[in-house]
């Protein structure tokens, strides 16, 4: 028997902009990166993932629940360079173009308030402005550099550094809720972040072991059949693991294994 067609809910199912999560009370909207914090403060929706800059861009009050890790770029003033501008003081008074007219207005007006200098907004590809004679420089995101040198621009000065951030309405009505899917993926990422290291060491060492793993808020410890031994197990950032390994074999630890976290909650999360 087929589906009535007029069921909401089957409906929401089927749209490729909409998710509905089976196991927890939330619906994914999946709307532009720069309409996010927007949607955010007006509690049209609870939570919101975006960019810093694009918060910073929509100049509205959300509350900043966590960075995520990705995104990560700058936010720079770029100038040809070819041209004679190497301080952005330079550009006061000249053309700027931009995809952050709001930004880039606030920077060159508090780097300057006596000069007026002309912000026009563009959608993309931004770096093609200079070279196209639109601007005389322009505010975009660096992140490899790539795409400013493939321009033949080069960085003026920076505004600000970004990254994906988890972003609330302040006065969100689900507070309870939020607040678990904060904790979730402030879990997951620390999982991601971090694996768990176990090793056994003299007692006589163990004072060096906790000064090179010294735990998120201490080692756990467990005697060994050898009273002069003690096995000793905690969090480590998996950035550093290898370098932690090396420096509790040379303290004589010895059988030391690193295991990954599936997922966690741990304190100051
Ligand atoms: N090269 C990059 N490296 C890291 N983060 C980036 C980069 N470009 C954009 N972002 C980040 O991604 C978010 C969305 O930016 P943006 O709207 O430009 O996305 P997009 O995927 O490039 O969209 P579009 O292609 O439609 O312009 C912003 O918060 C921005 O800081
Ligand atoms: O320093 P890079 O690693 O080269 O990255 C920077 C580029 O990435 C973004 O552009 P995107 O690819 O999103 O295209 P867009 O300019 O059309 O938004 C940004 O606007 C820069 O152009």
């Amino acid at each position: 028997m087929s589906e009535p067609v007029d069921d909401p809910a089957r409906q929401l199912q089927n749209r490729l902009d909409i998710a509905l999560a089976t196991n927890f009370d939330l619906a994914l909207v999946f709307l532009p990166a720069a309409d996010i914090a927007l949607y955010v403060a007006e509690g049209r929706v609870d939570l919101g993932i975006t960019g810093r800059d694009m918060v910073q861009e929509s100049n509205v009050d959300v509350q900043e629940l966590l960075q995520l890790g990705f995104g990560k770029c700058k936010l720079c003033v770029q100038a040809p360079i070819k041209s004679n501008i190497k301080n952005p003081k330079d550009l006061c008074g000249k053309r700027i173009v931009t995809s952050f007219p709001t930004l880039a207005a606030k920077y060159f007006k508090e780097l300057d308030p006596t000069k007026t200098t002309s912000i026009h907004y563009v959608s993309g590809s931004v770096e093609a402005a200079c070279a196209l004679g639109l601007a005389d420089g322009i505010v975009d995101l660096v992140e490899t550099g790539d795409t400013m040198r493939a321009a033949g621009l080069e960085v003026v000065s920076e505004i600000m550094t970004t990254e994906a951030l988890l972003v609330a309405n302040p006065h969100t009505a689900h507070k309870e809720l939020v607040d678990t899917f904060r904790k979730r993926i402030a879990g997951a990422l620390t999982a991601e972040r971090h694996v768990m290291i176990e090793y056994n060491v003299e007692r006589a060492r163990l004072a060096e072991a906790v000064k090179i793993t010294p735990g998120k808020k201490s080692p756990t410890l467990s005697p060994l059949d050898d009273a002069n031994w003690v096995a000793v197990k905690c969090l480590i950032l998996l950035s550093e693991s290898n370098t932690k390994m090396d420096q509790l074999e040379k303290i004589g630890a010895r059988d030391i294994l690193i295991y990954n976290i599936h997922n966690c909650r741990v304190s100051n999360e």
